[in-house]
């Protein structure tokens, strides 16, 4: 910053002073606009500081307590210097203004990048970033300083995805933690008063047991925050609401724990959120180090400088692994590469789908050329709301994989949504919910949406069994008879049009005026029309058990990516139907046929006509419903809005 320190360079008071951050400064060198984030404490504005963008925080300072806790926060970040950490740039420290100015982090907090946008990171992202929150908790302990509101909200994340510790609002030194505990649970006699309001609530998720208890906070009390954070972030879950792993849904989803249930079962029965999975593609080191993080004993779990070297070692281990995923196994005395031997046979299907574009990833498509530029005012642009819920059901595995993309492109009025349904493993699922949404954003600028959305189902299968066909070759353990494949549906909305492209028996219904009204239709071999086009290409069905069945695999459904011994007949190629959407238009719901299997079409409309109007909770209701009538298969369920709902329709 070219900003010139005015000296003395210190707080109103004199007791937080810095030679490299300027602690107070002439009005004209800032400007303050919209407010990005309220917190319990502060609010958070976008603003410019020298020409520079960063991110305003203005404490809300109502008591002297309160100004006393502003300068301890200055003072401590003024001693800060970490690339892991949340930069302060400058502070200005007099009356009648109190402000931080942080370095801008463009990609804003974990919490939300996980939960709002639902981005589910690769493993070498999860490892970088738990990598760099390690190296910064290791730099404070080190000097002696304990966070004490480690949590994904307290992330920040650059362009580059790299995170950085923020919020030293709770912070303290080591050697003063006894006194502040006591002083802080004192003052929380009111029943909602103080300390317990403002620094449980919200974070209690995060809190180690023995903060929970009331006992005293020890710098082991960040080590289990970092570990519920990072299984939160190889999971994607919220913490104890464990929705995507359970067996049974109906019942999990009714387990809504209070405050005060919750408290007591992390503290007495040692509760913890479900682990990540292997599936996730963490090493089983990495998840033995969470829980080493989160043990109910202190003393079990590592300090950052052991969760540091332990990192180290699982990340050299997994480069070994991703790189040499194809090669041979040979068997070595190596103890570390002994380790990452039963990882090898599990292709990582999420990754390969992933890293598709790796090579010719072209991106001169001009999507403008999709949408109406007419400077015709009165084009309907519907507005968007979307949630999703899934869960395996009854069903011991999860095989389906959806994504929610709005806003591709950066552009405001082209969104696109996806459920896969796997069928004979999950690799084509896993394969196609990362690849399908990569291909379709690199196509050529002359195709229709339409052509475009038939282009990438086409070409997701063919990568998809080019690799499988690649893996069988390297001998990576995959069997002769391994024909893993998925049913697809995909939405892409351009401005007022609505396309959906649809292989398989996924399906699709728009709330019109009140009425459901079909998008899809389902590829299955009941259909006369798709028993004919299968059999006209030379593929046999036959009645089989109680349905009609394609070829040996006997596969109920027409359509799909993969089934490479199906291949030519069961086709990847989509039906798309084009839809124009005006007012009359409610809302889409997208589902597998985990849903449809038990819930008619009508029914859903009905369902979601009494329930809270938020896409998220519409969405879990229709899975808890599909669940509850005994859906024996994974169900996934996407709601978008596509007209704004009133509060008072939300709150209900
Ligand atoms: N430098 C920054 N760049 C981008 N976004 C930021 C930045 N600092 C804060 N934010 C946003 O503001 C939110 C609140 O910031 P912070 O946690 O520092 O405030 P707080 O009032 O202490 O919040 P809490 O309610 O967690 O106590 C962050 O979660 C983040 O979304
Ligand atoms: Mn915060
Ligand atoms: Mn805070």
């Amino acid at each position: 910053m070219g900003l010139e320190i005015i000296h003395p360079n210190t707080c109103i008071r004199g007791c937080c002073t810095s030679d490299s951050i300027p602690l107070h400064l002439p009005p004209s060198s800032h400007s303050i606009f919209l407010p990005i984030a309220r917190g319990a404490e502060s609010v958070v504005y976008d603003a410019t500081l020298d020409g520079k963008r960063v991110a305003v925080k203005k404490p809300v300072l109502s008591t002297s307590d309160d100004i006393n806790k502003f300068h301890k926060e200055l003072q401590l970040l003024c001693k800060l210097d970490h690339e892991g950490i949340a930069t302060l740039v400058a502070a200005h420290a007099r009356p009648p203004n109190y402000m931080f100015f942080f370095k801008f982090y463009e990609f804003g907090n974990l919490s939300q990048k996980l939960h709002v946008e639902e981005w589910s990171p690769s493993i070498d992202q999860a490892l970088m970033i738990t990598k760099q929150l390690a190296n910064a908790l290791q730099y404070l302990h080190n000097i002696g300083i304990v966070h004490r509101d480690v949590k994904p909200a307290n992330v920040l994340l650059d362009k580059s995805m790299k995170p950085h510790l923020a919020d030293f609002g709770l912070s303290e030194y080591k050697q003063d933690l006894q006194k502040v505990t006591v002083e802080n649970w004192r003052s929380s006699g009111k029943p909602t008063g103080g300390f317990h309001k403002k620094n449980m609530v919200g974070t209690l998720i995060y809190m180690a047991p023995e903060v929970l208890r009331k006992e005293i906070h020890t710098e082991k009390s960040d080590v289990y925050s970092f570990g519920i954070t990072i299984n939160e972030l190889l999971t994607g879950v919220v913490p104890y609401t464990d929705l995507r792993t359970e067996a049974q849904a109906h019942t999990v989803l009714e387990m809504n724990y209070t405050e005060q249930q919750l408290t007591a079962a992390v503290v007495s029965e040692g509760l913890r959120p479900a682990l990540a999975g292997t599936e996730s593609g963490a090493p089983p080191r990495l998840l033995s180090l969470i829980q080493r993080c989160w043990d109910a004993d202190t003393q079990n779990r590592p300090s950052f400088d052991d969760v540091v070297t332990e990192l180290d070692l699982i990340i050299a281990n997994n480069k070994s692994f991703t790189f040499e995923e194809n090669a041979v196994t040979e068997s070595s005395s190596d103890d570390s590469t002994k380790m990452v031997q039963p990882f090898r046979k599990d292709v990582n299907w999420f990754f390969q789908g992933e890293n598709i574009l790796k090579t010719g990833c072209k991106s001169d498509f001009d999507v403008k050329s999709w949408c109406n530029n007419s400077k015709n005012g009165s084009l309907y642009i519907p507005v968007l709301s979307w949630g999703s819920f899934a869960t395996c059901g009854r069903r011991e595995t999860m095989e389906d994989t959806h994504f929610l993309m709005p806003r591709l492109w950066n552009e405001n009025d082209i969104h696109v949504f996806g459920i896969f349904d796997g069928h004979r493993g999950g690799a084509a699922a896993e394969f196609s919910v990362r690849a399908l949404p990569r291909l379709l954003q690199t196509l050529d600028c002359t195709s229709s949406p339409t052509d475009a959305l038939k282009e990438a189902f086409i070409n997701t299968d063919v990568a998809f069994r080019k690799e499988l066909d690649e893996q069988r070759k390297s001998k990576a353990f995959i069997q002769k008879d391994y024909h893993p494949g998925c049913t697809a549906i995909t939405a892409l909305i351009v401005q007022n049009r609505l396309y959906v492209a649809n292989a398989g028996d996924c399906r699709a219904i728009l709330c019109r005026s009140g009425c459901p009204y079909p998008l899809s239709k389902d590829h299955v071999a009941s259909c006369l029309e798709e028993r004919e086009r299968v059999t006209g290409l030379g593929g046999q069905v036959k009645w089989q058990l109680d349905t009609w069945r394609v070829g040996r695999a006997a596969l109920q459904v027409t359509r799909s990516i993969g089934d490479d011994d199906l291949k030519p007949w069961v086709t990847a190629e989509p039906e798309v139907t084009e839809t124009v959407l005006s007012n009359d238009d409610e809302y889409l719901v997208i589902a597998s046929d985990g849903l449809w299997d038990v819930v008619s079409n009508l029914e859903v409309i009905n369902i979601i006509k009494d329930t809270v109007k938020e896409p998220g909770m519409c969405s879990k209701r229709l899975a808890t419903e599909a669940a509850e009538r005994d859906s024996n298969d994974n169900i996934t369920v996407i709601v978008v809005f596509l007209r704004p709902v009133s509060t008072a329709e939300r709150i209900y």
